[in-house]
């Protein structure tokens, strides 16, 4: 496992087998067609275990939902250049490991990154991450967002609105010509979009 260890990770398998990162705004559809995939092709995908500074909670066990390391260790790891992507959520750190990402590379699985903006950015512009396959998944509109975002029914009121902001901010970036993304997919009729993106990452691996 060795998650610190500080080592140069070999990244020959993620060229191999390209991880792949998907981004797009809160309700645009990302879990369900990531769902779909996952069940249709039950052995070809993976997902790399963050590291977080936050403690376990319940059932949580080290290396299995995340690995659980201190500030120090975390911060140790960003002077790396250990991660891919981090970012702080409140006072807690989270991060996805250049080798907890090549780990799913070399168990012969495609790694897929469900990223934030900010993260996207990171993972672009890593100095020595082989650069993974950019998917940005769009709404059809604000509008149809506000609507699946209220009938999904997990968002308080104050939180569907500032997700509705943060969409705005994400689609301008992915319409401005300084995003990485290699493929937009817009999710207006599901069964259509998830072609799509099984299309771009299976015709990519292919
Ligand atoms: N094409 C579609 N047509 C109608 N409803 C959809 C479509 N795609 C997804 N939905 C619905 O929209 C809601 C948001 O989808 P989902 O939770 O997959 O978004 P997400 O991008 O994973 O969001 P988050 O980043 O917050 O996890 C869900 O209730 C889902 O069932």
């Amino acid at each position: 496992m060795a998650p610190l260890d500080p080592a140069p990770v070999d990244t020959q398998a993620v060229k191999s087998h390209r991880p792949i990162v998907i981004s797009g705004p809160s309700g645009a559809g990302k879990s369900t067609i990531l769902k779909r995939l996952f069940e249709e092709y039950p052995d070809k995908f993976g997902f790399s275990i963050s590291h977080t500074t936050r403690g376990p909670r319940g059932t949580e066990k080290d290396g299995v939902e995340y690995y659980f390391v201190t500030k120090e260790q975390f911060l140790a790891l960003v002077d790396q250049k250990g991660f891919i992507e981090h970012a702080q959520f409140g006072s807690n750190f989270y991060g996805t490991s250049i080798k907890a990402v090549n780990d799913i590379a070399e168990k012969g699985r495609i790694c897929v990154l469900d990223i934030e903006m900010e993260g996207v950015k990171q993972v672009a512009n890593h100095p020595t991450f082989p650069r993974p396959q950019f998917l940005f998944l769009s709404p059809p509109s604000t509008e149809i967002l506000e609507k699946r975002l209220r009938s999904r029914a997990t968002d308080k009121e104050e939180d569907i609105l500032k997700r509705l902001n943060q969409a705005k901010v994400e689609m301008d970036f992915a319409n401005s010509g300084k995003a990485p993304h290699d493929k937009i997919v817009v999710n207006d009729d599901l069964d259509k979009a998830y072609q799509e993106v099984k299309e771009f990452i299976i015709g990519n691996e292919a």
